[in-house]
């Protein structure tokens, strides 16, 4: 990987909330992801960039271990989270999850009231001592999700009943109820239309104040809008890392420029 360490500041350590390396993905034979090394920043969004099948949502996915759910994956080298191995066999991945939150590509609110989507997590995880400390939390997570305004006159309606981007920002809000330090993103605004990119795009840009935030996207001027960092894949390969305005405007390796221009992908 060119890493275009040259004149940037060395990261203090405080900074970095993943180190991964020499991560490997399997997928039976099919070697998906290939000797990653990358340290993602807390208080920034990280976005993953690259032509279809390069890894991207793979290598996502084994940033919370949701890769454990598929059988066939298999999953090898480091990746520490504030310094700890996440693939400890002491590492209960359901906590884990709680600390590294997702948010998928299609809206997935639960069967439930708007209440219920955001209090399942903090109820599971023990967050609140009684209602008002619940309430709290899911007015507080709306909030977050930059959704209050819109819903707080009808909490007890169905999360489904709700527009696909308000959807969208209530599956936010439901990630962060469970106070995450990470969350990751899976092309969270591929199903929605121009106005609802639009706001989604505004609440990532403010839960970087206090979430490291990493975002799969096939919108290169999505990742332009909302990133810092950018981290271009292409078959399985981490090619290339760094600031966001370096890579869309002085790419260090040809797959990257190829790519940025529309020549691969
Ligand atoms: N559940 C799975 N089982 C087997 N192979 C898989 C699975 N998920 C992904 N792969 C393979 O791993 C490789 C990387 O796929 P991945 O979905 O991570 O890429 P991506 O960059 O996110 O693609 P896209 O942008 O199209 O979503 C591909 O070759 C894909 O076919």
């Amino acid at each position: 990987m060119k890493d275009n360490m040259e004149g940037r500041k060395l990261v203090d350590q405080m900074d970095v909330k993943f180190q991964t390396r020499d991560v490997q993905v399997y997928y039976g034979d099919t070697h998906a992801i290939k000797d990653v090394n990358v340290d993602i920043l807390d208080k920034t969004v990280t976005a993953f960039i690259g032509p279809s099948g390069c890894g991207k949502s793979t290598f996502l996915r084994s940033l919370n271990r949701m890769n454990d759910t598929i059988p066939i994956a298999r999953v090898e080298g480091k990746i520490l989270l504030d310094g700890e191995d996440i693939y400890d066999p002491k590492v209960d991945p359901v906590q884990l999850r709680a600390k590294v939150g997702m948010v998928f590509q299609k809206p997935n609110p639960f069967p439930k009231s708007i209440y219920d989507n955001i209090a399942y997590g903090p109820r599971i995880h023990g967050l609140a001592r009684n209602k008002a400390e619940l309430d709290d939390i899911v007015e507080h997570s709306l909030r977050r999700g930059a959704l209050w305004d819109e819903v707080k006159d009808r909490l007890q309606e169905p999360g489904t009943g709700l527009s696909g981007g308000q959807q969208q920002r209530l599956c936010i809000a439901r990630a962060v109820a469970t106070e995450p330090e990470v969350l990751l993103m899976d092309e969270p605004c591929s199903a929605l239309d121009p106005i609802a990119t639009a706001q989604v795009e505004e609440l990532i840009d403010e839960l970087k104040q206090n979430f490291s935030v990493v975002i799969v996207t096939h919108s290169m001027q999505q990742a332009a809008r909302v990133s810092q960092k950018t981290a271009f894949f292409h078959l399985g390969n981490l090619v290339e890392y760094g600031d966001t305005d370096q890579i869309f405007t002085n790419p260090v390796d040809p797959r990257t420029e190829s790519y940025i221009t529309g020549r691969i992908g």
